[in-house]
C-alpha cells in the first residue's frame, strides 16, 4: 500500500531540521523549494530543493541527512528523497546604488602594514573559487596594493559611454572583478590623492560603474579613519566590516578605534569578524614549530571584547609575502612552484595557508548569511 504523502506533510516534516548556523528551520528560514511527490504503487519519492545561503556550504551533507531522516522519521524508512543542495547567497541591501551587489564587506584595520590587503586578496580569491561572484576594490589611497597582488599594476579599466554619463568597466582577475586607486594615479603621485580627489574617484568606483551581479564586493579601505570610509557608509549601505589585526598591544588599541567607528550608532555598520593576521611565524624548515612573535590570541580577544566572532588566523609565512610581491594571491596558485631545496616542506606549508584563507572565506560567508537572517538592513549615513 502506498503511503499518503502532501507536500504540507513534507514541509512539516522539515521544520524541524534546523540550520546549524543560523538556528532556525529550514521552512521559516525559506531555504525549502520546488516539492514535488512520485507515487508508484511500490514506492513513494518526494524530490525538493534546499537552498543554502553560504557558496559552498561545509555542512551540506548535514542538512542533507537531516533533511532525509526528518522525511524517514515521519513517513517511513522505506520513502526515497531526492534533494537537489543549491545555494544562493541572500541580501538584505537596498537603495538605488548597486542594487545587484548583493553584500559589501569593508575590510578595515585600525594600522597600516597588518595584512589588510593580502587578506582581502585572499578572501576574494577564495570565495570566487567556490562560485561566488566576487568583486574588489582597493580604496588605500596611502599604499594601493591590490594592482602589485594580482599583477596588473598597468591595466587600465574600461569605460563605456551612456549618454552623457561615463560607465567605468572593472578589470578582471583570478574570477574577481577589480577595481584600484592604482589604477588612476601612479604610485609616487598617490600622495596628491589624499582628500577630495580620492574620495571623488573611489565613488564614481561605487556609483558609475558596471560591476554586474555580484554575492560579495569587497572594500579594502585604508588603514585607520579616513574620508573614504566615510565616503563608502555615506554612499552605500555596507553589510558589515571585517577587521584583520596583528596580534600586539599596539596594534590592538588602534583596531578598537577602527571597531568603535563603524559600530557607532550614527553609523552602524555590523562587524562581520575579526582575522588575526600574523599571528604567529613558522619557519618552512620547522614546519611544527609556532613562534608567537608578536603574542598572542590578541584577535581572539578583541573578537570577545567587542562580542564578534572569531574568524581565524593567519600565519606569517614567506610563501604568502612571496605569492603578494609575484602578482598571484597564494589561494590562486594551485601549489608552491619556487625551485628551494626544501620545497616538499614549502608545498606543505603552501597548502596549509591555502586551505586557511579557504576556511576563513566559509567562515566570513556563514557571517554574512547569519547576519542577513538575524539583523536590519543597514542604510545609507547621513552626516550633518
Ligand atoms: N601572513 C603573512 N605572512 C607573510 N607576509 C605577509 C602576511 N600578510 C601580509 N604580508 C606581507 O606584508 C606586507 C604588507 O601587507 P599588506 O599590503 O597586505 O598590508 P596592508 O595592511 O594592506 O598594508 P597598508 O596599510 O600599506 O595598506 C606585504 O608585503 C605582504 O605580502
Amino acid at each position: 500500500m502506498s503511503i499518503q504523502i502532501t507536500k504540507e506533510g513534507i514541509l512539516e516534516a522539515l521544520s524541524t531540521v534546523e540550520d546549524p548556523d543560523l538556528k532556525k528551520d529550514l521552512v521559516t528560514l525559506g531555504m525549502i523549494k520546488n516539492i514535488s511527490i512520485e507515487q508508484e504503487v511500490s514506492k513513494t519519492t518526494v524530490h525538493f530543493t534546499v537552498v543554502l545561503t553560504t557558496p559552498a556550504c561545509p555542512l551540506k551533507e548535514l542538512i542533507r541527512n537531516n533533511c532525509e531522516k526528518a522525511i524517514h522519521e515521519k513517513y517511513n524508512e522505506s520513502v526515497r528523497c531526492q534533494i537537489t543542495m543549491t545555494s544562493n547567497v541572500t541580501t538584505v541591501r537596498t537603495g538605488k546604488i548597486l542594487p545587484e551587489v548583493k553584500n559589501i564587506i569593508a575590510v578595515a584595520s585600525g594600522k597600516g602594514g597588518v595584512g589588510k590587503s593580502t587578506v582581502a586578496s585572499n578572501l576574494a580569491v577564495a570565495l570566487a573559487q567556490t562560485g561566488a561572484k566576487v568583486g574588489l576594490i582597493d580604496a588605500d589611497i596611502f599604499g594601493p596594493s591590490i594592482p602589485t597582488m594580482f599583477d596588473c599594476e598597468s591595466a587600465r579599466p574600461g569605460v563605456r559611454q551612456e549618454g552623457d554619463r561615463y560607465i567605468i568597466l572593472p578589470f578582471e582577475k583570478y574570477d574577481v572583478k577589480i577595481l584600484s586607486i592604482g589604477f588612476l594615479a601612479p604610485p609616487d603621485d598617490a600622495i596628491v590623492w589624499r582628500g577630495p580627489m580620492a574620495s571623488s574617484a573611489f565613488r564614481q568606483f561605487l556609483v558609475d560603474t558596471d560591476w554586474g551581479e555580484l554575492d560579495y564586493l569587497f572594500i579594502d579601505l585604508p588603514p585607520g579613519t579616513s574620508d573614504i570610509h566615510l565616503t563608502l557608509v555615506q554612499t552605500v549601505p555596507v553589510t558589515g566590516a571585517v577587521i584583520v589585526t596583528t596580534p600586539q598591544k599596539v596594534a590592538l588599541e588602534d583596531v578598537q578605534k577602527g571597531v568603535s567607528m563603524f559600530t557607532q550608532p550614527k553609523i552602524n555598520v555590523p562587524i562581520l569578524g575579526v582575522i588575526e593576521n600574523m599571528a604567529y611565524f613558522t619557519p618552512a624548515e620547522l614546519p611544527e614549530n609556532k613562534y608567537y612573535l608578536f603574542g598572542q590570541n590578541g584577535g581572539k580577544i578583541l573578537a570577545k571584547r567587542n562580542d564578534v566572532p572569531f574568524l581565524g588566523e593567519v600565519p606569517l609565512v614567506q610563501a604568502i609575502r612571496e605569492a603578494g610581491d609575484s602578482g598571484t594571491p597564494i589561494t590562486a596558485q594551485s601549489e608552491y612552484s619556487g625551485n628551494a631545496e626544501n620545497i616538499e616542506t614549502l608545498k606543505n606549508q603552501h597548502h596549509a595557508v591555502t586551505e586557511t584563507f579557504k576556511e576563513i572565506a566559509q567562515k566570513l560567508a556563514q557571517s554574512v548569511a547569519l547576519r542577513n537572517a538575524e539583523q536590519n538592513p543597514t542604510e545609507a549615513v547621513s552626516l550633518r
